[in-house]
Formats: structure tokens, C-alpha cells, sequence
């Protein structure tokens, strides 16, 4: 029996759209899994309710088939599903690790990338890296087709989940399909920033790098009070706020001293337009850890 940790994190950040992503400290998804027959699936924990414990549904089954590693497999969900917090890919990030050291497989952390994204295929049609890469390999991750580059960074974070349910389905579906070339060279300038930021553990550059004009727009319609939950973040020091993957988590970069502080002005402002939310105080974090 083995038991894995997998972070939940937070894709695109703002300028990164299907490329950046970050690891969280907390919350996460514990994995415990055992060598079986036939894969079988039990979930419990945060949104349980709404997760398929069907093999072919859920994204640790298409993990246990693609390493040919049948397993008995129990998740606890720290991390509540199409939250925008990277839920099914914490999952199936968690089962990529344990079944490849369960069953001796030798495949490196990168290689089992595009593994663990064979999950993510199986609920939003697509098989993104951006969420598996992070809860992986841990700290500032960038998926590409050529591969992971990761880099370990630090940087305090808010992550204001609403009581909102929020598809990467739907979300995908509203993303425009053309962007402009000026807004090309936005994107280019943030992304490069934010980059630079995470080298530097910098939190300003990080959350200058966040801003997004092209697909963050257009999924924030999707977020009864992003706008408000954004200004008073940012009044209240935030350096950089932006939808966490589909959303619809609301993340705020910012440094350490003003964590708790723009914490509660997140929460205050989402009650404000009678929503409830919860918020979680992280920063970036490591990968996947098996006990
Ligand atoms: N192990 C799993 N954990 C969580 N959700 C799962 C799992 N397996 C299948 N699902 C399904 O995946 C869907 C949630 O995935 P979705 O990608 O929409 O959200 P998310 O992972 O929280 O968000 P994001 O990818 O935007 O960060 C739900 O329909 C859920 O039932
Ligand atoms: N990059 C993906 C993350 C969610 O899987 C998106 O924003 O749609």
C-alpha cells in the first residue's frame, strides 16, 4: 500500500493561458493505492458526491489503464472538483506517481506528464499539462509540446474559491478564438515578467505578469463578482489577481504581510453579491510526495 499527496494548483496565470502553472501548498488530494486485479475506485472527501468512481469516468482510471497498472485506488479529495484548483488533476497526478513507484514502471516526474494528462482527457475532452505538470513537479511549471521547464519558486498566494460551480468544459467554451496582435504583445511582455518573477521570488513581477486581456475577460462573465472580488483584492495590496485555471477560484499573488489581510477582503467581497466562499492562504509549493 502506497499513499501520495498531490497538491492542488493553479493553471495559466493570467498570461500563461494552457502553458503556466503553479503548485500549492495546500490544499491537496491524498491517494492511497494497492495492487489489484481490476482497478476499483472509492472517493471521498470535498465534492465526493459529484466524482464517477467508474474507472473509465474518473481520471485515475485512464492513469491505472495508460500504465497498465491495475490498482485498488482510494481518494480523499482535499481539493473540491471544477473549482479551478486543478481538482481531477491532483487526482490523477497522485495516481501517475503511485502506480509508476507501485508497480516499478522507472519513469521520471516529467515523463509521467503527459501520463497523468490522459486523465485530464477524460473530463474536459482535451489533455492539458498545465494543472499536472505543477502538482508533479512542483513550483512554477511551463507545459509546453516540447516538454516541462520548471523552476522552484516562492511566492505567497490567496485562493478565494466561490460556491460556484464552474466546468473547464463550459470555460473552454467561451474562450475567444482570435486575439489581436497588440494584445499579442501584452501577453508576451506579462508572461515574460512573470517568469522573470518567479526566478526572483518576486512577487510584484509575478502579479504585474498576471494581467490578461484576452481569455480572462471573457471566462470573469462566468464568476458572479470577479470584478468586485479583483478590486478589493488588489486595495488591499494584492500585486496580481486573475481567474486560477477555468475558475472559479479567484487568485491573488502578493507579498507575505499582506496575505491575511487580502484573505478577508476576498471573502467580504464575494459575501458582498451574496456568495459564499472559502479562501485558502498558500503559496507556491512542491510536487506529488509519496509516504
Ligand atoms: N479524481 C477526480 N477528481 C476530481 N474530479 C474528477 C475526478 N475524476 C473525474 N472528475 C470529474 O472532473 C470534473 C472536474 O474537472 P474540471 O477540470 O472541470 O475541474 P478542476 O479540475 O477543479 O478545474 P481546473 O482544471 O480548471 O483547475 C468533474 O465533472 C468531476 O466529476
Ligand atoms: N488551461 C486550462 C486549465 C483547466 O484545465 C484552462 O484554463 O482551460
Amino acid at each position: 500500500m502506497l499513499t501520495v499527496r498531490a497538491p492542488a494548483t493553479s493553471a495559466n496565470l493570467g498570461s500563461g493561458f494552457d502553458v503556466f502553472g503553479v503548485a500549492l501548498e495546500r490544499p491537496a488530494d491524498v491517494v492511497r493505492l494497492e495492487k489489484a486485479d481490476r482497478v476499483t475506485i472509492d472517493v471521498t472527501g470535498a465534492g465526493s458526491q459529484y466524482i464517477p468512481e467508474d474507472p473509465d469516468k474518473n481520471t485515475v482510471g485512464a492513469v491505472a489503464d495508460a500504465l497498465d497498472a491495475p490498482a485498488r485506488i482510494q481518494i480523499d479529495k482535499g481539493v473540491r472538483p471544477a473549482s479551478g484548483l486543478g481538482s481531477s488533476a491532483a487526482s490523477a497526478a497522485a495516481a501517475a506517481v503511485g502506480l509508476n513507484e507501485l508497480y516499478d514502471r522507472g519513469y521520471t516526474r516529467e515523463e509521467l506528464v503527459p501520463i497523468a494528462a490522459k486523465g485530464e482527457a477524460v473530463v474536459s475532452g482535451d489533455a492539458h499539462d498545465d494543472n499536472v505538470a505543477p502538482s508533479i513537479m512542483g513550483g512554477f511549471t511551463i507545459a509546453t509540446d516540447k516538454g516541462v521547464t520548471q523552476v522552484d519558486a516562492d511566492i505567497p498566494l490567496v485562493a478565494c474559491l466561490p460556491d460556484i460551480v464552474v466546468s473547464t468544459r463550459d470555460a473552454r467554451n467561451v474562450v475567444p478564438e482570435t486575439a489581436r496582435v497588440d494584445q499579442m504583445v501584452e501577453t508576451v511582455g506579462n508572461a515574460a515578467a512573470l517568469t522573470t518573477g518567479m526566478h526572483r521570488d518576486d512577487p510584484e513581477l509575478v502579479g504585474q505578469g498576471m494581467h490578461d486581456t484576452v481569455v480572462t475577460p471573457a471566462r470573469a462573465k462566468l464568476i458572479d463578482g470577479y470584478e468586485q472580488v479583483r478590486e478589493a483584492a488588489l486595495s488591499a495590496g494584492a500585486t496580481g489577481v486573475t481567474i486560477s485555471g477555468a475558475g472559479p477560484t479567484v487568485i491573488a499573488a502578493c507579498a507575505e504581510e499582506d496575505r491575511r489581510k487580502i484573505a478577508s477582503t476576498m471573502l467580504d467581497a464575494f459575501g458582498e453579491r451574496g456568495v459564499d466562499a472559502r479562501v485558502y492562504q498558500t503559496r507556491i509549493g512542491g510536487g506529488a510526495e509519496v509516504f
